[in-house]
């Protein structure tokens, strides 16, 4: 039997927002998804998709509006926070505000070994710090007694991981780990998530906006948009096979040497339109929206076992549309 490290049900979370607070910023609709233990899940979304807002709930940071999460078969909420806190472990995206410029980085690297293992030793400490240091690809005698603008934005991101694996966590959510360090350095932090994720067994769930980063750590897939789930799969499917026009104008959209920029698909991606509650959210953007678009809201359907779909071209009926397709009914 498969275990599932999250479970995930009709999860929706609904921001008041406005000087009054009368509107309704749905930042999440209806998300149901599983994630295995072992998966490096990629969510993956434009700006406002909602990746964060998944997130900060899955890290008990926000609590959803209906829905829930399962954490090892434990809705989230009856988990006590110090506990999941330890086994839940999160990177943000801007390692620099993740240190205090005045103190050195020893301090940020010792807090979780003292809140949780008050019992170990200073030697004891040490060794582990130095172990994990190692890990990430740094030397304790050239971390330790540094501030943290004696450090590159890549090296602190690794010092942020070497932290996290100081509490042996089960979990490690990565919240556009690499979108502020440079391009030359992001392929060695995904590298180090992915022996992360191979040799400790630490399931890694990886946020992100940009597909080919995706594709390049991840087992797992997901695909938002406008808080909903579009395209959900094996990596291998939804890049080799993307179904929903959401996922293939995001593929399309991935630079690549052999292929001309398309001003048009820039244009098409800033496009902002109103969240359609009742309809498809995807349906103003959409080449192939038809009326039933505008009025149904899609079914997620199970094209493949491991390929999900939230698109009426995916209904009782499959096709296998594609963008470059002309057809529009
Ligand atoms: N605390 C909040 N109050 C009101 N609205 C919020 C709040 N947090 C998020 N939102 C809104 O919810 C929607 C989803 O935001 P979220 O930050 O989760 O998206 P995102 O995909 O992570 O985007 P980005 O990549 O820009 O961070 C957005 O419309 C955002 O403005």
């Amino acid at each position: 039997m498969t275990e599932f490290i999250y479970e995930v049900k009709n999860l929706t979370k609904a921001f008041e927002a406005g000087f009054f607070r009368t509107s309704k910023i749905v930042a999440l609709n209806d998300v149901t998804f599983n994630v295995s233990k072992g998966d490096v899940l990629s969510i993956v979304g434009e700006s406002g998709s909602g990746k964060s807002t998944l997130a900060k709930i899955l890290l008990k940071l926000e609590k959803p509006t209906s829905g829930k999460v399962l954490y090892k078969g434990v809705d989230l909420s009856e988990i006590d926070n110090r506990r999941y806190w330890r086994e839940v472990q999160a990177v943000f995206q801007d390692p620099y505000a993740s240190f205090n410029p005045v103190h050195k980085v020893d301090r940020v690297l010792k807090a979780p070994l003292k809140n949780y293992f008050n019992h170990l030793s200073e030697r004891d400490i040490y060794n582990r710090i130095k172990e994990a240091l190692e890990f990430v690809g740094l030397r304790a005698n050239e971390t330790l007694g540094k501030y943290p603008h004696q450090f590159s934005g890549g090296q602190l991101q690794r010092i942020m991981i070497a932290r996290a694996l100081l509490v042996d966590p089960e979990v490690l959510i990565a919240d556009e780990p690499v979108s502020m360090i440079d391009a030359s350095l992001r392929i060695e932090i995904l590298n180090l998530l992915h022996d992360i994720n191979a040799r400790r067994r630490i399931t890694i769930l990886f946020i992100t906006h940009d597909l080919s980063l995706a594709s390049y750590i991840s087992n797992k897939i997901l695909v938002l948009y406008r808080g909903e789930i579009m395209e959900y799969g094996d990596s291998e499917e939804v890049i080799e096979n993307p179904l929903h026009p959401y996922t293939q104008l995001l593929m399309s959209s991935i630079p690549q040497v052999d292929r001309k920029f398309d001003r048009k698909l820039e244009i098409e991606l800033e496009k902002i339109e109103e969240v359609n509650l009742v309809g498809c959210v995807f349906q103003p953007r959409c080449p192939y929206a038809r009326d039933v678009c505008i009025n149904v809201k899609p079914k997620i359907v199970s094209v493949k076992p491991n390929h999900l779909v939230r698109c009426h071209l995916y209904g009782e009926s499959q096709g296998s549309w594609r963008l470059n397709d002309t057809r529009k009914s």
